[in-house]
C-alpha cells in the first residue's frame, strides 16, 4: 500500500530504460536492491516502541500480537457467482478440497509443519468466505495441495472465487449496499472490494440493478486494475474513473420524477479505503519492516481526511460511509475520524455496527492517543510540538479531551489485530450522514438552484476525448435507437424483446466498423451522458456483442459470454437451446474450435432442437434442481459448440460434476508423464477470435 508516486508513468519508464539499455549495452540495468522476503529481518524497534507508547495492543496480548505480525499471512477467499453457482462451488469445495485437507499437516516456511484447517468465517454473507491457515506461497509450493492451488487459479480467472485477505472484506459488508444504491468507491485499485460491492449490487439476481458503483482512482495504471476487475465480474453497472478523490467532482443525474431536469449526484454509499502506510498489512509485505517510520503516518493524514471530507459532502443524507485504513497508527484511524466528527458537527455520526459481523473478534476504537515526531518525541498537545515539527506534528491530530471524548463515540471504531483470529491487521469506522453538513448550503437552497437549471433532453453527442496523463480514452458512443446501423439485424437474429432499449447499447468508435458492443444499464447511460465532459471515464459497459464476419451467419455479431447474464432475458427462444446435461459435458469436453463435436454426437433431444436452427451464435441452456446455467454457442453447419474461455469451461465441467483432468495438471510431474495435460489460461480471455469459425 502507501503513497503512490502518482506522477510516475510506469510504462513510459520502462520504455526510457529499455531505450537507455538500447543505447549503451554495456550498463547494468538499474540494480533491484530490494530483498527477497525470506530474508527480511521482522524486527523493527521503532514500531515496537510507537505502538506500545500507542498501546494499540492490550500489554498482556503483545507478545502475541508481535509473533503474528512475523508470520506470513494465512489465505482467504470467497466463493462468488451466480448463487445457484455459488452454492454449487460451496458443496464442491467442502466434498473434494477440504475433507483431505482438514487433518493434512504440510511443511511451511519457517515451521515443521503446520495444519491447513480451513476456517469459515461466521461473520460473511451466506458463509461464503473461507481462511486457510497455509500462506498463499505455501499451498503453490505444496504438491499435496496442487489441486486445492489449481483450483483457487482456475475458480479466480473464471470468477468462481476471489481470493482476497480476511480483514479487507470487512468494509463492503458493513457498508450494507443494496441493488438500488448509487456507490462511489473512492480508492479503489486494485479492485478487491470493489468486486464484492458489485456482487452486492447484483444480490437480486433476477433483476438489473438501479443503482451503480463508480470505481475511482488517482493512480491511471492502477485504474486498469479495476477494468480487470470489472470484466471478471461482467457488471453493466460499474463506471471506472480516474480523479484525486480529495476533489473528485461534483456529477449530476436525470431526476427521477422529472427526466428534463437535472440534479446533484449524491451517493447513498461511499466506500473511504484511503492510501495508508500499511503497517497493519507486514505478515504479507514484510519489507515494511525495513522502512517504518512515524514520518509515514503522519504525512498521510492530511490526504486521508481531505478524502474522507469529501467522501462526507458527496454523501446523501442517510447514507452510510465505511472509511477504512490497513494501519494500527491513530494518526491515520481515529484522528482522522475525530478531526472529521470535530468539522462537521453533529451532521455526521459513528455507526455502532456490534452486531453486524457476527463473530468477528475486534478491540474497540482508541479515544487517546500521542502524536510524535519522527525523533520518536510523543506530545500531550500541540503546545508542547517544537517549531520544526509543527508542519509536521498538526494540531488536528491531537485526541478529544478527556470530557470531550464520549460525545465523538471514536469507541465505535472498529480495530482489528492480527493475533485474534489469525489476520492482518485493519481499521474500519462506519459514518452515516444525518443532516448538511455546516459549509454545504441547505438542502432548499440547493434543490431550487437545480430546479431552474434546465438541461436540453438529448444529450450532446460525446466529444473527442483529451489526453488524460498520457492516456486517451475512447469515446462511448451511445446507440441511437432502433434506427442504429447495426441494430435491426442483431434484433431481429437475436429475437430480442421489444422492450430492450438499444441505447443503453454503446461502442468506443465513433467511425469505422463497430468491433465490441457493450452494455450499460439506463442509470449508468445517464451518468456518462451527463459527466462526460468533466469526469474521466476509464471504462464502463460489458461486452455483450463482438463483431464475426462468419458467413455462415446472417448477423455480424456473436454473443460473448461476458454480457450474456445482462441481455439473456431479452433474448427469444428463437435463438436458445435447452440441452441436456450430457450433451453439455460434451460441448464443454470437446473445446477445440478447429474440430468442434458434430450434431450426430449429440442427444436426439438436442439434435431434434438445432435440426432447424440457423447457424451462428446462440444461448446453451441447462437447469436443474441446483444448476442453472447459460453460455454462449455456436450452431455451425454440422456442429455445436460452447464459446467459452478456458478457465470457464473447467468451472462448467467441475460443477456438472465432469472430468476436467486434462487442465488439472500436477505442475510437480514432469510434463513427460502427463501428455494429454493442458495447462489452464490463468486469465479469463476470450480464446476464440472472430476469425475462427465453425471448420467442418
Ligand atoms: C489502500 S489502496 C485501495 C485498495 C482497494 N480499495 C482494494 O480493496 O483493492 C489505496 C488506493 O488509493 C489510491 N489513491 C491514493 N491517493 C488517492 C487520491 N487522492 N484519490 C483517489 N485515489 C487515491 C491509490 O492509488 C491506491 O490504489
Amino acid at each position: 500500500m502507501g503513497r503512490k508516486n502518482r506522477n510516475v508513468n510506469k510504462f513510459a519508464q520502462r520504455k526510457r530504460e529499455k531505450r537507455e539499455q538500447e543505447k549503451n549495452p554495456q550498463a547494468k540495468p538499474a540494480e533491484d536492491t530490494r530483498k527477497p522476503y525470506e530474508d527480511i529481518v521482522r524486527e523493527n524497534a521503532t514500531f515496537e516502541e510507537y505502538y506500545k507508547a500507542q498501546k494499540v495492543c492490550p500489554d498482556e496480548e503483545w507478545s502475541q500480537f508481535m509473533s503474528a505480525l512475523k508470520e506470513n499471512l494465512p489465505t482467504a477467499f470467497r466463493i462468488t457467482g451466480s448463487k445457484c453457482e455459488a452454492n454449487a462451488l460451496m458443496k464442491i469445495v467442502k466434498s473434494e478440497y477440504f475433507s483431505d485437507i482438514l487433518n493434512m499437516k504440510i511443511k511451511v516456511e519457517g515451521h515443521e509443519e503446520e495444519e491447513i484447517k480451513p476456517v469459515n468465517l461466521p461473520w460473511y454473507p451466506g458463509g461464503f468466505a473461507w481462511q486457510l491457515r497455509v500462506s498463499r506461497t505455501d499451498i503453490r509450493r505444496s504438491e499435496a495441495l496442487y489441486k486445492l492451488h489449481n483450483f483457487l487459479v482456475a475458480e479466480t480467472a473464471a470468477g468462481g472465487v476471489s481470493r482476497q485477505e480476511t480483514v479487507s472484506m470487512i468494509p463492503p459488508v458493513v457498508l450494507q449496499v443494496q441493488p438500488h444504491h448509487k456507490v462511489l468507491d473512492m480508492c479503489a485499485a486494485p479492485g478487491s472490494k470493489t468486486a464484492q460491492l458489485i456482487e452486492f449490487l447484483h444480490a437480486d439476481e433476477d433483476k438489473i440493478p438501479t443503482g451503480f458503483v463508480i470505481a475511482n482512482d488517482v493512480d491511471n495504471s492502477r485504474c486498469y486494475m479495476l477494468v480487470h476487475q470489472a470484466k471478471r465480474l461482467n457488471s453493466p453497472a460499474i463506471l471506472i474513473t480516474n480523479h484525486d478523490s480529495a476533489v473528485m467532482p461534483a456529477l449530476t443525474i436525470s431526476d427521477p420524477k422529472n427526466p428534463e431536469l437535472t440534479k446533484p449526484l449524491k451517493y447513498d454509499r461511499i466506500l473511504c479505503d484511503v492510501p495508508c502506510s500499511g503497517d497493519a498489512t507486514l505478515r504479507k509485505n514484510p519489507d515494511i519492516w525495513l522502512k517504518w517510520s512515524t514520518g509515514n503516518g503522519n504525512n498521510l493524514h492530511g490526504i486521508q481526511y481531505r478524502v474522507l471530507r469529501r467522501g462526507c459532502e458527496l454523501l446523501e443524507i442517510g447514507g452510510r460511509l465505511v472509511y477504512s485504513t490497513c494501519s494500527f497508527n491513530p494518526i491515520e484511524n481515529e484522528a482522522v475520524v475525530h478531526r472529521l466528527l470535530q468539522e462537521t458537527g453533529d451532521s455526521v455520526k459513528l455507526v455502532d455496527v456490534t452486531g453486524e459481523l457476527p463473530g468477528l473478534k475486534y478491540k474497540k476504537g482508541m479515544t487517546y492517543w500521542r502524536p510524535a515526531s519522527k525523533d520518536m518525541v510523543f506530545y500531550e498537545k500541540y503546545e508542547e510540538v517544537p517549531e520544526k515539527w509543527q508542519t509536521v506534528v498538526r494540531p488536528q491530530m491531537f485526541p478529544p479531551s478527556p470530557e470531550s471524548a464520549d460525545k465523538f463515540n471514536l469507541d465505535r471504531c472498529i480495530r482489528i489485530l492480527p493475533h485474534q483470529q489469525d489476520t492482518g491487521g485493519f481499521f474500519v469506522a462506519v459514518v452515516e450522514k444525518v443532516a448538511p453538513l455546516p459549509w454545504e448550503k441547505d438542502e432548499k437552497d440547493q434543490k431550487e438552484q437545480t430546479d431552474n437549471e434546465k438541461t436540453p433532453s438529448k444529450p450532446e453527442p460525446p466529444k473527442k476525448r483529451r489526453r488524460m496523463g498520457g492516456y486517451r480514452e475512447d469515446p462511448f458512443v451511445f446507440f441511437s435507437g432502433d434506427q442504429e446501423d447495426v441494430f435491426p439485424c442483431i434484433k431481429e437474429f437475436y429475437d430480442l424483446k421489444e422492450d430492450f432499449d438499444p441505447t443503453c447499447l454503446l461502442t468506443r468508435c465513433h467511425v469505422g466498423k463497430k468491433k465490441n458492443i457493450y452494455l450499460v444499464t439506463p442509470t449508468v447511460k445517464d451518468v456518462v451522458q451527463r459527466n462526460e465532459k468533466n469526469i474521466k471515464i476509464i471504462n464502463t459497459g460489458v461486452k455483450t456483442f463482438v463483431r464475426c464476419d462468419n458467413k455462415n451467419m446472417t448477423c455480424p455479431f456473436r454473443l460473448s459470454q461476458e454480457g450474456l447474464q445482462s441481455i439473456s432475458h431479452c433474448i427469444g427462444p428463437e435463438r436458445r437451446v435447452r440441452i441436456l446435461k450430457e450433451d453439455l459435458i460434451l460441448v464443454l469436453q470437446n473445446d477445440d474450435p478447429s474440430n468442434p463435436p458434430e450434431i450426430k454426437q449429440f442427444s436426439d433431444h438436442t439434435k431434434a432442437l438445432v435440426k432447424d436452427f440457423a447457424t451462428g451464435s446462440c444461448i446453451l441452456e441447462y437447469k436443474d434442481d441446483e444448476l442453472d446455467l447459460t453460455l454462449v454457442g455456436w450452431r455451425g453447419v454440422h456442429s455445436l459448440r460452447a464459446y467459452t474461455a478456458t478457465p470457464d469451461t473447467v468451472h462448467y465441467l467441475r460443477l456438472l460434476g465432469a472430468d476436467y483432468s486434462k487442465y488439472d495438471v500436477n505442475k510437480f510431474k514432469k510434463a513427460s508423464d502427463v501428455p494429454e495435460a493442458v495447462v489452464p489460461v490463468p486469465q479469463a480471455m476470450d480464446t476464440h477470435c472472430e476469425e475462427e469459425e465453425d471448420r467442418v
